[in-house]
């Protein structure tokens, strides 16, 4: 049906355009549409001819047939030329009828084939003779066309009931079928309005819509580009609003044209007196409708609108067809609409769940993180980073044997049985090749940070020799603002944030700096030649101790201290640090608003790198230091694991290295350990070894840190024992020589007065002396107060005072405790090694030049074994 073509035209238009933008119309199943169609049409025709040849005649074709069933029906030809025969008797002159059952024919299949080949061609050859639509005879074979067969019977219906009718006018018909071949044409009427705009293709009987399109002054192209065009560019979820608006469109121009078609058959009904409401039956039998090629009179303006009349109802059921498939499609569009509308929503509130569920992550993460973090304040582990050092420039980039996991976990490419296995391992925190030093450094900033809040913090570099400790330490070579290594951003971090505080809190820092070389400890900030300060074992407080005002003095310093260094060469690294060095700060803080202190304390250590000495090639120097080396990190090894297996007795005091850092691995302080890893393969044994130290040292528990912070009212009762401890002092200062007196518990006290001797070092000398000669125990503690200002300066020496004595307590009781960490600083070292303007002043109290005058107190008292300062 014209209809039918119409409908698919429009909607595979659509579709089309549709899926060009990736969504195919499911919903509206044209093909179901159009094979439901044909079915009706084959229906018909089927129907048509087996009331024509009788039931009998026609038992070989179902009533309902398949297309299969309507093509095998048809095949013989007897039935076509039967019925042709009875509208037009002769017009087959000889049917050659299937054989009966009862008389065998040899070879009977062969010639009724060719028999039946003769009937469909004498039909065929009839039908065109007159002029109806055929068909091809190979359509009757499978594979053929079923519906050119339809049409031609069809036709041939049509051409029955016109003459039936009586024949008159010219017959014709408009359907799917093969042009007649012959010379004779069917006269279409071209002439009308309607025709204009509604003209039939002559070959496949379509609308030609694009010609009413056009007419309509749409477009001048054809419809499907036009549709195409129109629809390419919009939005896939607008292409249902616009097709619908666009039929809506054509089927209002279609109506109003329509419309006036019908006006204007109804004025020429009325002119010619032909009642509008009349059927076509009824006109016909009235013998009104004339051959067009009549010659014009009235009857024939009756048949003129009578053919008007049959088209305009004609064309209303296609309409009415139209408006249905508008509807379906309308209401298929609002659908699939609603269905994409609702699948927006439900991506929308999915989409809406997953950010939501992933911030909610980051939160769980953020979370997760501030609380491990606390636990791990809590408990007081060593936290260990884990940094890789990246290939070295003009080092064979081979493949490297540590991959980042996550953010804390990493894992070894081991060999296996089964080839290569990966070994994992977990620490706070994992540092590829590619991390700058501010990343480094960001990660440690709240642990310096601390420092300033009274914490005691040491920061330390393990790994084997050339994984990069002092890079991470120091910096490289060359240092550059962004290679600047932890030392000089903890020290410029700490400037920073004490200007920032100097409203409320006034902060004094010092800088110490020693290095543990062959067991020796050296001071690195001397300006002549470094000094040994074995002889006392661990002496450390006889290393200079440096006020520092700005990160330009503690450049200054650290250069110094690194010209120091013990470095060499080896053939592992060409820089390589032969010594431990420690940087040492210390800051103490005064609360302007309480008079509070706060004392904190950072030690940051780069350890020298453990070696395989076969692999460094080391001979002579290098190898007495790689031993040296070697045997201190394993007594650090040892401390770990007794300090990891909660052991009662750690030793300490196997190496000046331990013993160093002794405060920070045992005590309350916060500790934090770079271990450093290379990715070369070869480094894989030292690698792995290292890894598994640094497991074992992040299981270690500290304990909870605890700030150093005396309050108010503590420094108000420390003023006070201060002053009674100065009066006490005056009433002795008859006293040429230090007095000793034992306490109940054994217990000896050594007092001097600076008129006893000229400085308060000599005492302590003398005090030492006299300890060695009384008992030849150890100093255990030595404590100054400063009695001008009554505050006590344990661990701290101040100077400033006017009037300060010592007084020394020596333990004759009790084993004594080597090394004990007896490890502040003398005066005579607290100086300033910084270039100074002419009038600039070291932070009040540590000026070596303001103690010369007044009297000054040490106390040196016992602490009950292992408790540090
Ligand atoms: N993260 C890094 N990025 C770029 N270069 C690095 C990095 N880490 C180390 N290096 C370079 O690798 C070489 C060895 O590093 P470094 O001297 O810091 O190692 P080390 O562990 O301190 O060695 P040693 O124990 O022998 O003193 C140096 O040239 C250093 O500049």
């Amino acid at each position: 049906m014209a209809e039918g073509v119409l409908q698919l035209d429009v909607a595979s238009v659509v579709e089309d355009v549709l899926q060009h933008h990736g969504k195919r119309l499911c919903d509206i199943d044209l093909a179901s549409r159009k094979a439901e169609e044909a079915s009706l049409r084959r229906n018909e025709a089927a129907g048509w001819l087996r009331k024509m040849v009788g039931v009998v005649a026609g038992k070989d074709l179902p009533a309902q047939p398949s297309e299969e069933e309507f093509r095998l029906g048809l095949r013989s030809g007897i039935i076509l030329c039967n019925v042709l025969n009875k509208i037009q008797p002769g017009a087959v002159p000889k049917v050659v009828e299937a054989p009966s059952d009862t008389v065998i024919i040899p070879d009977g299949a062969a010639l009724s084939a060719y028999q039946y080949f003769e009937n469909v061609r004498n039909f065929l050859d009839a039908m065109d003779e007159k002029g109806i639509p055929t068909f091809e005879a190979s359509d009757l074979e499978q594979g053929g066309k079923s519906s050119r067969i339809v049409n031609c019977v069809l036709a041939l219906k049509s051409y029955n009931d016109w003459k039936q009718g009586g024949g008159s006018g010219v017959w014709k018909f408009g359907g799917n079928s093969k042009p007649p071949s012959t010379g004779k044409q069917y006269v279409r009427r071209n002439s009308e309005l309607f025709m204009n705009s509604l003209s039939r293709n002559s070959s496949a009987g379509e609308i030609d819509l694009t010609q009413n399109l056009n007419e309509m002054g749409t477009s001048h192209s054809p419809l499907q580009t036009l549709i195409r065009d129109l629809l390419s560019d919009k939005k896939q979820e607008y292409i249902p609003v616009i097709v619908e608006n666009m039929l809506s469109k054509v089927m209002e121009e279609f109506e109003q044209r329509l419309e006036s078609l019908n006006e204007e058959v109804r004025t020429t009904l009325r002119d010619t007196g032909v009642p509008s409401s009349k059927s076509h039956g009824d006109l016909e039998t009235s013998n009104i409708v004339k051959d067009e090629r009549q010659p014009e009179n009235g009857s024939y303006d009756g048949a003129h609108a009578l053919k008007h009349q049959e088209l305009v109802e004609h064309q209303q059921r296609s309409i009415q067809e139209l408006k249905n498939t508008l509807n379906s499609t309308k209401a298929d569009m609002q659908m699939l609409q609603m269905k994409f509308e609702a699948e927006v929503n439900n991506l929308g509130k999915y989409l809406n769940g997953l950010a939501h569920a992933a911030s909610g992550y980051q939160k769980v993460v953020e979370e997760n993180r501030r609380l491990y973090n606390q636990v791990q304040d809590l408990k007081g582990n060593i936290r260990v980073y884990c940094r890789i050092r990246p290939f070295l420039p003009g080092q064979p980039k081979g493949l490297s044997i540590v991959e980042a996991v996550d953010e804390r976990t990493l894992s070894v490419l081991t060999p296996s049985k089964h080839g290569k296995a990966k070994k994992f391992f977990t620490f706070n925190k994992f540092f590829g090749p590619s991390a700058s030093q501010e990343e480094v450094f960001l990660d440690t900033q709240p642990l310096i940070r601390s420092v300033l809040d009274g914490y005691n913090v040491c920061i330390f570099a393990y790994g084997q020799t050339g994984s990069g400790k002092t890079f991470t330490m120091t910096g490289p070579k060359e240092l550059t603002q962004e290679s600047l290594g932890v030392n000089y951003r903890a020290l410029s971090d700490l400037f920073l944030i004490s200007e920032q505080r100097k409203d409320s809190i006034s902060y004094d820092v010092l800088v110490q700096m020693i290095e543990i070389y062959n067991e020796q400890v050296r001071d690195l900030l001397v300006t002549d030649e470094i000094r040994n300060h074995s002889q006392n074992g661990f002496n450390v407080p006889n290393a200079n101790l440096v006020p520092v005002k700005s990160t330009s003095d503690v450049i200054y310093l650290m250069n110094l201290g690194l010209k120091n260094r013990a470095v060499s060469s080896t053939a592992m690294n060409d820089r390589s640090s032969r010594s431990h060095s420690c940087l040492t700060v210390h800051v103490q803080g005064r609360d302007l608003t309480s008079g509070s202190i706060l004392r904190g304390c950072m030690h940051l250590v780069d350890l020298a790198g453990s070696e395989r000495v076969d692999k460094s090639e080391a001979v002579g120097d290098r190898l007495k230091e790689a031993q040296y080396i070697n045997r201190s990190l394993s007594a650090l090894g040892d401390v770990i694991s007794s300090l990891a297996q909660k052991q009662s007795h750690v030793p300490y005091r196997n190496s000046k290295l331990t013993q160093l850092l002794q405060d920070s691995l045992g005590g309350q302080a916060k500790t934090l350990m770079f271990v450093h890893i290379s990715p070369e393969a070869d480094a894989l044994g030292e690698t792995i070894s290292t890894l598994k130290f640094a497991e074992r040292v992040s299981t270690v528990e500290l304990g909870a840190a605890r700030a150093n912070k005396d309050g108010a009212d503590v420094k108000e009762l420390k003023e006070q024992i201060a002053s009674l401890k100065s009066g006490l002092t005056r009433k002795e200062r008859g006293l040429q020589s230090p007095s000793r007196c034992s306490s109940p518990d054994g217990a000896m006290f050594i007092t001097s007065s600076p008129s006893c001797s000229s400085s308060w070092q000599s005492s302590i000398a003398m005090s030492t002396e006299d300890e060695k000669s009384v008992s030849g125990d150890w100093v255990d503690k030595i404590m100054v107060n400063s009695l001008d200002d009554g505050l006590d300066y344990s661990d701290e020496l101040e100077t400033h005072s006017s009037e300060i004595h010592f007084q020394c307590q020596l333990n004759l009781s009790k084993p004594k405790q080597m090394g004990s960490d007896v490890r502040r600083p003398s005066p005579k070292h607290t100086r300033s090694l910084i270039p100074q303007p002419p009038n600039r002043r070291v932070p009040n109290g540590i000026n070596s030049a303001s103690h010369k005058h007044g009297r000054q107190t040490v106390d040196t008292k016992r602490k009950p074994s292992g408790v540090g300062k």
